[in-house]
């Protein structure tokens, strides 16, 4: 017989029978007790054995294992997680260094490239263009009455793989799993959302099985305004939930956060979760060189959301460090599909900063044209060298060994995901710098093996961030997500780096500590919270408290009945 978790309350449920098998935030499958069969008209309707959660996760431990393709895992996967979230979460957290590839990147971006072929059960909400003013309704029919984390897209920028239409809402599905399975939020608490504009994908249009709205995509100040009237229903329904904003285009990333940042608690996770990311990486990177990152140059290649987002972190702990902030500026350098940004290209608002003076550096062109990424890492001889472009194989083997030629060890972070939109592989950069290149990736890699040395590759990726920030807003009750929060999310995610706690060779935490990094970072964040004056001040022991206290773990509670 299965016993209710030590200390967690009964849970008084309204569902029985059948309905209550089919609910997946409540249903247990062969785990109700006989005492609840009875209660809640269970009886019959499942096999005699009454099983613990770790020998339902056994079982399908060993289904999983039976299939041999990746995409056919992540569609098993997202089965139990329709019918029975404990028993997701339970089997994800027990197996998550080999079951995170499979519910987020890489297979997540195949997921959704064939969402409308592989799509089995409802999960989440679409918010469809042409039902604009039934919002409010169709947030009353969410099976979610409680929300606190809501991943939103609009899927035009899903990964590096381009406007997906409908079938980016795998990826607020594989963000809000992470939330849940490493920040501890509990899924009843999440909500994913897809914003159907339509989409520009001529693929998805001509698709008979497509399942989403058959149109090109709103524009402008229609698309804002519907973008509008969703944070509008949002704040009326649930006023306090987090919103993560997703894998927005170039063009729409920023001006949304801009818009909304100082007016609820909200942030964009390709932006700021991964400039979070990308600095605790570069921290702890810096620390195992004896290196300051204000003694660093930069070299960008790709100049979009995380492009800028990362840079504009990047200058902020420079500044921290000691350097004025043009002089921060004048170490970096943007790369986009136009070359090295100069202030004689159209550029974005939010390039504008760092694009380089065309007279100064003119001479720096091998082509007499746009000054490409090798005439820049030439020129500027760069000890950092960061791919988000979404553009397989950019960093290329010249790159790398002319970076080399000027720097004995050179930090390279190709950091586009999925893995076929990488900028180099880590085995070739490994090699091309003779085992001397620091590596990080956004998608997993198996260690290198180089000359008789195994080089571990950390995953350089927001999701080391989000469940902790967000885990960290929840339990100190803060209303907005500000910059610096993110800032003291880096330095301590590099806190807990093994490199600099001295522990081993590896630069970002393992996946197996991902929870207690998750807490830390949630602590931090919460601390930097109150003293920005966005949640309520408590003692630090206090906070950590409501940490531990807001942690769901995936265990059965025992269920009383309630009347009807
Ligand atoms: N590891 C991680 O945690 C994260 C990784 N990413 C990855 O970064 C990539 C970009 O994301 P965003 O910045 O949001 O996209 P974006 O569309 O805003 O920016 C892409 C940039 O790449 C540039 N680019 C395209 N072709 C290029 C070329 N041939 N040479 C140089 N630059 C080129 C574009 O001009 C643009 O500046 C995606 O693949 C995404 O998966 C994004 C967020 C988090
Ligand atoms: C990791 C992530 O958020 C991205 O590639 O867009
Ligand atoms: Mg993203």
């Amino acid at each position: 017989m299965t016993t209710p978790n030590k200390g967690s309350r009964p849970l008084y449920i309204r569902y029985a029978g059948p309905v209550l098998l089919e609910t997946p935030l409540l249903n247990k499958g062969s785990a109700f007790t006989v005492e609840e069969r009875q209660a809640f008209n269970l009886e019959g309707l499942l096999p005699s054995k009454i099983e613990s959660i770790d020998e339902q996760a056994d079982r399908a431990y060993q289904q999983f294992s039976a299939f041999e393709d990746d995409l056919d895992k992540h569609v098993y996967l997202r089965n139990i997680q329709d019918t029975n979230e404990t028993l997701y979460f339970k089997l994800i957290n027990n197996h998550l260094v080999e079951m995170m590839p499979i519910i987020y990147t890489p297979t997540v971006g195949l997921a959704c490239q064939k969402f409308s072929q592989i799509y089995r059960r409802k999960r989440g909400l679409f918010i469809t263009y042409p039902d604009r003013d039934r919002i409010d309704d169709m947030l009353q029919n969410a099976t979610k009455q409680n929300v606190k984390v809501i991943v939103v897209t609009d899927s035009e920028r899903i990964l590096g793989l381009g406007d997906q239409g409908i079938g980016g809402m795998g990826i607020p599905i594989g963000k809000l799993a992470l939330y849940s399975s490493c920040g501890g939020i509990s899924p009843a608490y999440t909500l994913p959302v897809a914003l159907d504009v339509g989409t520009n994908n001529q693929e998805l249009l001509d698709d008979p099985l497509y399942m989403g709205w058959r149109h090109n995509r709103i524009e402008g100040e229609e698309y804002f305004a519907f973008v509008d009237q969703f944070i509008q229903s949002v704040r009326r329904r649930w006023p306090n939930a987090l919103i993560q904003f997703e894998d927005f285009a170039q063009a729409n990333a920023t001006p949304l956060l801009k818009k909304y940042q100082d007016k609820l608690c909200c942030f964009n996770d390709d932006i700021q979760g991964t400039a979070a990311v990308t600095v605790g990486t570069l921290l702890a990177a810096c620390h195992s060189q004896g290196t300051s990152l204000k003694d660093h140059r930069v070299v960008f290649v790709g100049a979009g959301s995380a492009g800028c987002g990362i840079a504009e972190q990047i200058i902020d702990h420079m500044v921290a460090d000691g350097i004025s902030e043009t002089q921060a500026i004048s170490q970096i350098f943007l790369t986009s599909s136009k070359g090295l940004l100069t202030d004689d290209l159209p550029l974005r608002d939010f390039q504008q900063k760092f694009a380089k003076k065309k007279s100064d550096v003119a001479e720096w062109s091998s082509s007499g044209d746009k000054i490409s990424l090798l005439d820049l890492v030439k020129a500027s001889k760069p000890t950092i060298l960061i791919g988000v472009s979404g553009v397989a194989g950019l960093i290329s083997e010249e790159v790398v060994k002319s970076m080399y030629e000027s720097c004995e060890k050179p930090i390279v972070l190709p950091l586009s995901n999925p893995t076929s939109k990488v900028e180099a592989l880590p085995k070739d950069v490994i090699a091309w710098t003779e085992g001397n290149a620091i590596v990080a990736t956004g998608s997993p890699f198996e260690p290198v093996d180089y000359q008789g040395k195994s080089y571990p590759i950390a995953q350089c990726n927001n999701s080391y961030i989000f469940p902790g920030v967000g885990l960290g807003v929840i339990a100190s009750g803060a209303t907005r997500v500000t910059d610096e929060m993110f800032m003291t999310s880096s330095e301590a995610l590099a806190a807990c780096s093994p490199l600099v706690k001295g522990e081993n060779a590896n630069l970002l935490p393992d996946l197996g500590d991902i929870r207690e990094v998750s807490k830390y970072i949630a602590v931090q964040v919460g601390l930097k919270a109150m003293e920005q004056g966005v949640a309520t001040k408590v003692e630090a022991s206090v906070l950590e408290a409501a940490v531990e206290k807001n942690y769901w773990m995936p265990e059965y509670r025992s269920y009383r009945r309630t009347s009807f």
